[in-house]
């Protein structure tokens, strides 16, 4: 689990500057290491369109095997037989998600220690802490937890599989895999780049020399 979180892209329609499977296609080849699609958000996608999209999205993943995560939508990550789901503290509660899904993956959205407890009972694969800093991509999102949360839950949860989220960019990667991170979660830091391929392939690059640096 710990690997698969080093470099994972988490992206809709709204995010995209371009078509989603053109992004994704060069996020993949940048190296990305897990995919959540997320379509929400003004001007989001619904019903077959939105069924459409991630249909070809997961496509791609699967020919090139990477974990394909619904965000929110367990019906639909049911639907496509996806990797896994990504929940928050306002989606649907982690215990019955986890009875309807059964092995697959379980992302859980966690913004403090407590949170981060609730999520282990629920049988979460791993957490989503965030936001580190402020983010563009979420209007509803919560106040920056700052590098300190990182290290806090690292503290006293030592082993979960934990990947921050939240305006992480090539300048601040190194540092969210120091506090502790097992690796990032972006949007517009691939989807906003000049060269998606090129990004991906520095933020991977930097993600992994840190991790290895211990
Ligand atoms: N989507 C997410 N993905 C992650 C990831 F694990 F990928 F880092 N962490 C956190 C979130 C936020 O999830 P949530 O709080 O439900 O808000 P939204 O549904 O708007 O994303
Ligand atoms: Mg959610």
């Amino acid at each position: 689990m710990k690997q698969k979180l080093s470099l994972y892209f988490v992206m809709g329609s709204v995010d995209c500057m371009k078509d989603p499977l053109a992004v994704l296609d060069e996020a993949i080849e940048g190296g990305i290491t897990m995919f959540q699609f997320r379509e929400k958000g003004k001007g989001a996608l619904t019903g077959v369109a939105k069924y459409r999209l991630a249909e070809k999205l997961f496509e791609r993943c699967l020919a090139h095997n990477i974990p394909f995560i619904v965000n929110d939508d367990v019906d639909l990550a049911l639907a496509l037989q996806a990797d896994g789901i990504h929940v928050g503290q306002e989606d649907e509660a982690a215990e019955r998600v986890r009875d309807r899904i059964g092995n697959k993956y379980l992302g859980v959205s966690v913004h403090n220690l407590t949170e981060v407890k609730k999520a282990l009972a629920a049988h979460a694969d791993y957490v989503g802490l965030g936001p580190i800093f402020p983010t563009v991509s979420k209007d509803d999102a919560k106040q920056a937890c700052g590098l300190t949360m990182i290290e806090h839950i690292r503290a006293h949860e030592k082993h979960v599989p934990l990947v921050a989220i939240g305006g992480i960019t090539e300048q601040t990667a190194e540092q969210v895999i120091k506090a502790g991170a097992d690796g990032i979660a972006v949007i517009s830091a691939i989807c906003r780049a000049e060269h998606i391929c090129e990004q991906t392939k520095r933020l991977y690059e930097i993600v992994m020399r840190t991790k290895q640096e211990g």
